[in-house]
């Protein structure tokens, strides 16, 4: 996350056609800000602030809610209900409790990935040539000489289309392009920094290529658009294509050290919304599902604070499956609450002191001498509920244990330590955060 402090902070946003791209340089701590197409005098410049509903566009309905049956009705990544019988409902819970349900992952969401921007080489070649030099770039990348034209390996420029008119190009140099040429892209700057090597390298083809090939730079995305609705927003700076739903940004697919090339995958939205409105193995819907067992989980916390506890914190953890693979597991129910009056230790946060029982409960039940990977002891597979958005110590503790996914019903915003797992504990690289979590 960055904010734009001083001249940044004036850009209004442009959906789908932004004329200004930026970057982040996190080493300078910068934001930097190019024009992606020319401008004419009085146009306004306009970012793009990401996909989706802006903050302000309160007129703007929110996509409607996918019913989860006609009796039962809960907007998927919309509004979570808790509307049990009077008896069942714990008293400090209003009795028609509505929570908005997010999605946080250690996967970049598509809508708010930053366009990241790198320079590429490119050369002007009438269009009767343009054959030679696909011809030329194939056998330089066969005999492993030119970098990057291969989808598999760094600095990789297969997301980008290769030709444009010359005349729409902006050149770093500030040059204009002849309207009869056409521009071509050849690499990375990146793979090949020194434009007289990559010269003689397209030179010794052996193809009919223009004799004065003169290298110039552009700019390109880094990385392909992570879905349709940003195209337009990444064709802004150079025509490329998108990642379809549910695919990967391969680490080695993209520009070393981007934030692309740290995503493992994205969230795929259309394929969670198909997750939560499925029915679990046992009949029941999985959002029904969720909803019941944040309900144990506020029972908890209440049973907690009922025994004296100063601070209300539940968790529930189960071996239930909602929808994310379909490992059979030894059926896990525990409950834990905060603990720390009773037990006068500041460690005892409900989070860990569910980690304890389920690993008490594993090694008694599950313990075998050959147990690979912690299995006869840790959350691996596991969804764990809880009433609060994990601390920095809870959000490590459940990132030691694996547990799969996380449910938290009250986000901690500033101290959280899980929330938008990319500025929270789970996003650290050096914390090698798995987890999903949902709030
Ligand atoms: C970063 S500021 C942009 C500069 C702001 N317009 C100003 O004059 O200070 C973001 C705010 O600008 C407004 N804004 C930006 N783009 C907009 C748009 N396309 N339509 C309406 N309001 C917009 C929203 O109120 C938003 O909260």
């Amino acid at each position: 996350m960055a904010l734009a402090l001083g001249l940044g902070s004036l850009f209004n946003h442009h959906p789908t056609s932004p004329n200004v791209s930026f970057e982040l340089d996190k080493k300078a701590m910068a934001i930097r800000y190019r024009t992606v197409r020319p401008v004419a005098p009085g146009e306004e410049l306009c970012i793009c602030y990401g996909a989706g509903r802006m903050w302000w566009e309160t007129d703007v309905p929110d996509s409607p809610p996918t019913p989860v049956s006609e009796s039962h009705e809960i907007a998927i990544f919309g509004e979570i209900a808790l509307d049990e019988p009077d008896t069942l409902r714990p008293a400090s819970i209003p009795s028609s409790y509505t929570a908005p349900l997010w999605r946080v992952t250690a996967s970049p969401d598509p809508n708010t990935l930053v366009l990241e921007t790198s320079m590429a080489w490119a050369i002007d070649v009438p269009p009767r040539a343009s054959a030679a030099l696909v011809r030329a770039m194939r056998k330089l990348t066969q005999a492993k000489k030119l970098k990057g034209s291969d989808a598999n390996e760094p600095y990789s420029i297969k997301h980008l289309r290769s030709f444009r008119k010359a005349s729409e190009v902006i050149r770093e140099d500030g040059s204009a392009g002849d309207a009869s040429l056409l521009s071509a892209l050849v690499s990375m700057v990146d793979a090949h920094p020194d434009p007289a090597e990559l010269r003689s390298l397209l030179e010794s083809a052996g193809e009919d290529l223009p004799a004065d090939i003169s290298l110039y730079q552009v700019r390109v995305p880094s990385g392909p658009a992570p879905n349709r609705a940003r195209l337009e927003e990444w064709m802004s700076v150079w025509p490329c294509v998108f990642l379809p739903p549910g695919a990967g940004l391969a680490k080695k697919n993209s520009i070393p050290g981007s934030d692309a090339a740290r995503a493992i995958s994205l969230v795929d939205r259309e394929a969670d919304n198909a997750m939560w409105s499925a029915i679990g193995r046992d009949g029941v819907p999985h959002a029904k599902a969720v909803e019941e067992a944040l309900l144990r989980c506020l029972r908890n916390a209440e049973h907690g604070r009922a025994s004296g506890e100063a601070v209300g914190v539940g968790v529930y953890v189960t071996s239930r499956s909602f929808g994310e693979g379909d490992t059979q597991l030894e059926p896990i129910d525990v409950d834990a609450w905060d603990t720390r009056t009773s037990e006068r230790h500041p460690l005892r946060h409900a989070v860990p002191n569910a980690v304890r029982k389920v690993a008490a409960l594993r090694k008694e039940r599950d313990h075998k001498s050959d147990a690979a990977n912690g299995q006869d002891y840790l959350l691996t597979g596991l969804t764990l509920f809880v009433t609060h958005e994990p601390c920095a110590y809870c959000a490590m503790a459940l990132i030691h244990s694996r547990v799969r996914t996380v449910f938290f019903v009250q986000p901690s915003p500033g101290s959280g330590g899980f929330c938008g797992t990319q500025a929270g504990v789970g996003g650290q690289p050096q914390c090698d955060g798995t987890e999903d979590g949902v709030a």
